[in-house]
């Protein structure tokens, strides 16, 4: 067994490639808050190629972490000098096992709010992006207003004098310092599944530097580019399986291997006044207008996600793949990608949309991954009204049928009671988990009452007409089950 570090790299498996360029000389140019399993298996693999290609050793990552539970990985990466594994698998069961080079330091706020605010502000970092998940950026769905709720940005807010540790505190912080030292500002890039995600993290920094600093934040509005993103690859969370699965089969010891999909896609918008890397030598699209793309992927692969995994729950499937591979669950999934999504998706330059769906279809079936439903079911409240409900929205008010989606919202509703059908116990992980349930707790007296819940369903949960239609399908999925309920909305 060999334990993963820069000294271990020669004597690593032969069937794992390494890092064949120097990382001794390879400098962070970009600062990533949110070092979890999908930067590592995106963002810092396009990067790792770049670096193979003998690509500017200038744009090394440098990762930050927000969260108390940020400290695990940072502890591990720096066990491991910031090298880890990527396992990417792909539907016939190919695996490629690759020792990603280009994270080269991490910082963790929680300790040392100074070393990462230094980083962001030294001219070199020329990109600070960003996954720090949907809720990272307090804008709230059903208004687009900037509404706070987690602890650091409260924090943040509260006293703007301390040294910052939320992701819009230390945003906040290192351009200060960049306008006060002259130094050009970073182009700052959101890689969060979000319809327009540059603007969404436009308007949370301003929104945060108009309650703390007015002058920096029309300082922000003026220089700082958000180039919104679109971006793909299924990446599970890391588990015990798969450090096992990596020790056995490659005699390779790392604390935090990252299993992915072999698919991969980033669509960038190309607005950076301080410089980028060659990204396109690498199979990044870089474009103008990036939102034919998002609207494409979160509208078929996110909003399918959400629609598979209540209903999966429901019926008792665990993974990903046991859906996309039901016959009647794939057909489902293609009725509403072609008769929901598709006629609210514009022109999407060289896309050939039934390709994609057919693909998508074949990646939900890709068992290799061995992604879970219940990690696609996880902060629904924050997912479904960022994927779904926009199509449901648009659906309805072109007075199309939407009793695919509204059955999607009934599951959902049942599957935050917590039982599955089979009498299994589910037990859902939200952020407004306590809020849903509150609203639930009336459906015996009020049927319907959980689309009063307004920061997810807004206006739509008063349509007459949808709340006719929910609480038929939470009947039938009570009376029929999901299994039988999909199979009777197939076309
Ligand atoms: N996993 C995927 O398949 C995938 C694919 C495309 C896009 N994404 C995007 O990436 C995000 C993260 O996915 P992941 O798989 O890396 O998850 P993860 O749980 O492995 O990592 C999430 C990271 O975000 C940090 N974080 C969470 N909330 C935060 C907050 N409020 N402020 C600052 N940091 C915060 C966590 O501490 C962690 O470092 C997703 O929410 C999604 O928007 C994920
Ligand atoms: O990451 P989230 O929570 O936005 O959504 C869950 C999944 O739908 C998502 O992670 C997909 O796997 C991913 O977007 C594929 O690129």
């Amino acid at each position: 067994m060999v334990h993963l570090d820069a000294a271990s790299l020669p004597r690593l498996d032969a069937r794992v490639s390494v890092p064949g360029y120097d990382r001794s000389r390879v400098r962070p140019g970009i600062v990533h808050i949110g070092v979890g399993a999908f930067h590592r298996a995106h963002q810092a693999m396009y990067l790792d190629r770049l670096l193979e290609l003998g690509g500017d050793p200038g744009w090394g990552v440098c990762g930050v972490g927000v969260m108390p539970r940020d400290a695990a990985v940072r502890d591990v990466l720096r066990d491991q000098d910031h090298l880890y594994t990527l396992l990417t698998r792909a539907p016939d069961g190919t695996e490629r096992a690759r020792v990603v080079g280009s994270v080269v330091a991490h910082h963790h706020v929680p300790d040392d709010p100074e070393a990462a605010l230094a980083r962001m502000a030294d001219p070199a970092t020329r990109i600070v992006s960003l996954t720090i998940t949907e809720g990272g950026y307090s804008v709230d769905d059903a208004t687009g207003e900037f509404d706070p709720r987690d602890e650091q940005t409260l924090a943040d807010l509260a006293d703007p004098a301390r040294p910052p540790g939320s992701a819009l505190g230390l945003l906040a912080g290192a351009l200060r310092r960049r306008r006060d030292a002259g130094t050009v500002p970073f182009a700052v890039v959101s890689c969060d599944n979000m319809p327009g995600n540059g603007t969404v993290c436009r308007r949370a920094l301003l929104s945060f530097t108009a309650r703390t600093d007015p002058g920096l934040s029309a300082w922000i509005e003026e220089h700082v580019a958000f180039p919104s993103s679109m971006v793909d690859r299924i990446t599970p969370a890391t588990t015990d399986a798969l450090r096992s699965q990596l020790a056995t089969r490659y005699g390779v010891e790392d604390g935090w291997p990252v299993v992915a999909e072999d698919f991969a896609q980033w669509v960038l918008e190309d607005r950076f006044p301080a410089g980028r890397p060659a990204l396109e030598r690498v199979g990044v699209q870089l474009v103008q207008d990036v939102e034919p793309y998002e609207l494409m992927k979160l509208r078929l692969l996110n909003a399918s996600h959400q629609a598979m995994s209540h209903l999966g729950v429901l019926a008792g499937r665990r993974w990903v793949h046991e859906v996309g591979r039901d016959r009647a669950f794939s057909r489902f999934l293609r009725d509403y990608m072609d008769l929901d999504a598709r006629p609210t998706l514009p022109e999407v330059p060289g896309v050939d949309l039934d390709a994609y769906c057919e693909e998508l279809l074949a990646r939900f079936g890709n068992e290799a991954v061995c992604d879970t439903l219940a990690r696609l079911a996880t902060d629904s409240s924050d997912r479904i009204p960022k994927f779904l409900l926009p199509v449901l929205r648009e659906r309805r008010a072109a007075g199309a049928d939407v009793r695919r989606m509204v059955l999607v919202l009934a599951a959902w509703s049942r599957f935050l009671e917590g039982r599955a059908e089979d009498g299994t116990p589910i037990e859902p992980s939200d952020l407004r988990l306590a809020e849903l349930r509150s609203h639930l707790a009336r459906e015996a007296e009020q049927p319907g009452a959980f689309l009063d819940c307004r920061p997810v369903f807004g206006a739509l949960g008063q349509d007459e007409e949808v709340r006719a239609m929910y609480v038929a399908a939470r009947r039938r999925l009570a009376e029929r089950g999901a299994l039988a309920c999909v199979q009777e909305l197939l076309r």
